[in-house]
């Protein structure tokens, strides 16, 4: 045999073997999932017990507020909590895989298995393809409730989801009703609205609560000024009021501990043209201008000496007024226009949800150990989680 077609042949067996561990790689073996809400090995830990383990309450009330409609009624079965584990599953592994993808250059490897199905390719398509269908299921079921009510009983809904299908069903179309004219087009617009809200809304309350409480047992001064703002609050110190009125100084402890710990750690865009940024780096059209809350909110030159210290303080006026800065300076929500939607809500969640906790219990971390100079590891993908979760032993309070 001639050196050439020795060299074909083995390139043939090469890519046959490659095929065959890509392929049974995608059927078998489960997407890499993160460890962050796994239930924890160590058994020394005993009756300490995972900290907002259950993403499952955030979800349900996204469904409940933005759409309108219960999850559980949506993946009602005999072992419903398995289908939201399914769901929750595919989740984890579309924004993994998405997001190792967007900090990597395309190769011809990627473009090979996208074409062949195989690999990472495939999970993703089998990943989107769990999550389109209940994304589907909601709008389905809202639109089933909408023709019931136009036999009956009047008025719309006040939930994102059905404010976004009225704009599409005004008279001359709307704006939206111009970009997607065709039936199908606006349910994609719909399943796609959904599934945002449930990418943008499930993690990241839960990744700030799970911070906000190691910070706030590394720091036992500042726990023991949320606890006398609560016992001192007219509504309990729940969210009732997103802006803090009554809860100031817990309305920045969370804010503080987002700047430390954002949910959304890393973030960017792609230039659609040439520009120059405010800094005076200019950025060419294709280019990716990515921006780090992480390390901005770490800066010495925007938050001072102190900036690696958990201060609440920092956003009190001195008559314990919160005062809220510039987005360019704590991008936390991103900002300008494409800015986060669900602010307001997810501070109304999250202080419901530390209230409500800080209240009934006193909350003793276990692991990771809570001390400022040892801060615990993160695992880094789309959220911020904290590795290994955060383990905790409740005791009710008298
Ligand atoms: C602590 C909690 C949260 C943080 C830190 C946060 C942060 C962010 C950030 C950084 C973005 C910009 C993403 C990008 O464009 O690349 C964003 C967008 C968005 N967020 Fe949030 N978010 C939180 C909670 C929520 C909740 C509870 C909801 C609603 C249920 C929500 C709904 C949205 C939506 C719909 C967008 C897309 C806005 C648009 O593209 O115009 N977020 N969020």
């Amino acid at each position: 045999m001639e050196t050439a077609q020795l060299a074909y042949v083995l390139l043939f067996l090469v890519t046959a073997v490659l095929l065959f561990h890509l392929r049974r790689g995608g059927r078998s073996a489960p997407a890499k999932l993160t460890t962050a809400h796994r239930p924890h090995p160590n058994p020394v830990l005993g009756n300490t017990v995972e900290f907002i383990r259950n993403r499952r309450r955030f979800f349900d009330c996204i469904c409940h507020v933005a759409f309108g409609v219960e999850s559980s009624t949506l993946l009602e079965t005999a072992r419903e909590d398995s289908r939201h584990e399914a769901l929750f599953a595919a989740f984890d592994a579309a924004v993994e895989i998405s997001f190792r993808r967007a900090l990597a250059p395309f190769t011809l490897v990627r473009k090979l298995t996208g074409l062949l199905n195989v690999g990472s390719s495939r999970r993703l398509r089998e990943a989107v393809g769990v999550i389109d269908d209940y994304a589907m299921s909601v709008v389905e079921s809202k639109e089933a409730a909408c023709r019931d009510r136009e036999d009956g009983d009047g008025d719309g809904d006040p939930d994102l989801l059905s404010r976004f299908m009225a704009a599409m069903d005004e008279e001359d179309g709307g704006e939206l009703g111009a970009m997607f004219p065709t039936p199908e087009g606006k349910r994609r617009l719909l399943r796609d609205v959904v599934v945002s809200f449930v990418l943008a809304g499930k993690d990241t309350t839960s990744s700030a609560l799970t911070w906000l409480f190691w910070l706030l047992a590394a720091n036992p001064r500042c726990e023991r000024r949320v606890r006398d703002e609560l016992s001192r609050s007219p509504d309990g110190g729940g969210g009732g009021d997103a802006k803090g009125m009554h809860t100031h100084y817990l309305h920045a402890a969370i804010t503080e501990a987002m700047r430390l710990y954002p949910p959304v750690p890393f973030n960017g865009r792609v230039a659609v043209g040439d520009d120059v940024l405010p800094g005076g780096a200019a950025v060419r059209a294709g280019w990716f201008a990515n921006y780090s809350a992480y390390a901005m909110g770490r800066m010495e030159r925007l938050w001072g000496e102190d900036c690696l210290e958990f201060s609440p303080e920092r956003w009190l006026r001195d008559g314990g007024e919160f005062v809220a800065v510039d987005a360019a300076r704590y991008p936390v929500f991103h900002a300008g226009p494409r800015a986060c939607l669900g602010k307001e809500m997810a501070y109304v969640q999250m202080k419901t949800v530390a209230a409500a906790v800080l209240r009934r219990f006193s909350v003793e971390v276990a692991a990771p150990a809570p001390a400022m100079d040892s801060p615990p590891a993160y695992e880094m993908t789309a959220t911020m989680k904290m590795k290994g979760g955060l383990w905790v032993r409740l005791r009710k309070r008298e």
